[in-house]
């Protein structure tokens, strides 16, 4: 059976890795290998850009290195991990994607979205998940999440301005928007399993 590419993608403190493992855990009940992975990351290689990406001053990188390091990363990740998944049949769910590019380096960094996808075409052959779940959480709620979590103490980019994070938000809108059929947008709000209802109710037609 062919595989099924799925992101999971949203702001900081949404839930994606949260609803990531308890999704995996509804595939592998029906019986489906299932691949958890996350960007940036995903394969040594891409983990080690991770560090670079994430650790350091919020200066440390333009917005147009991050864009090719990311990218770099992603290109990694593809090739060493979800398609090799993908091959093999599995459900591979990864915890952001393409589009983290397009929403942060793109809508809220300023780089041009064509470039970003031209990145993507050449490092990672334009590869575009089968469904993209979009969690969807008032601001107010995903800082109170992550605050909870981290302390406080964000990364490099999770880490800007509260108008950073709204442009990410408007461009993450608009990217589901532009694309309906991948896109599912899916309220995160209440309890964690209620989500994972939701989301499994937007994957119906895959399962
Ligand atoms: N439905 C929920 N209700 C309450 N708290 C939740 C819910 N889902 C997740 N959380 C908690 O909120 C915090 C953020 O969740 P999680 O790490 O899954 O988000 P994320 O979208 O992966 O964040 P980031 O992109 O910043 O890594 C965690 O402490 C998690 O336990
Ligand atoms: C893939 C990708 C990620 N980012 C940002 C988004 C977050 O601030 C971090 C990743 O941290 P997480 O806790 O694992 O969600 O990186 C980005 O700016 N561009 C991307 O393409």
């Amino acid at each position: 059976m062919a595989g099924r590419f799925i992101s999971l993608e949203g702001g900081e403190g949404v839930g994606k890795s949260t609803q990531i493992k308890r999704l995996a855990e509804a595939l592998r009940a029906r019986g489906h290998e299932v691949v958890e992975t996350r960007e940036p990351g995903g394969s040594p290689g891409a983990e080690a850009i991770r560090k670079l990406l994430l650790e350091g001053e919020a200066e440390r990188w333009t917005a147009e290195t991050e864009t090719l390091l990311f990218a770099a990363a992603r290109a990694d990740h593809v090739a060493r991990t979800i398609r090799p998944a993908l091959a093999r049949g599995a459900w591979v769910l990864t915890d952001r994607f393409l589009d983290s590019s397009l929403a942060y380096q793109g809508g809220a960094g300023g780089v041009g979205e064509a470039a970003i996808r031209q990145l993507h075409a050449i490092g990672s052959g334009g590869l575009l998940p089968d469904r993209t779940l979009l969690l969807r959480l008032p601001a107010e709620s995903a800082a109170a999440r992550a605050s909870t979590r981290d302390g406080g103490a964000g990364d490099r980019i999770g880490g800007r301005d509260a108008s950073y994070h709204a442009r990410v938000a408007a461009a993450f809108e608009a990217l589901a928007a532009q694309e309906p059929e991948r896109f599912r947008p899916v309220d995160a709000s209440g309890p964690a399993g209620d989500v994972t209802e939701r989301i499994l109710a937007a994957l119906a037609d895959l399962l």
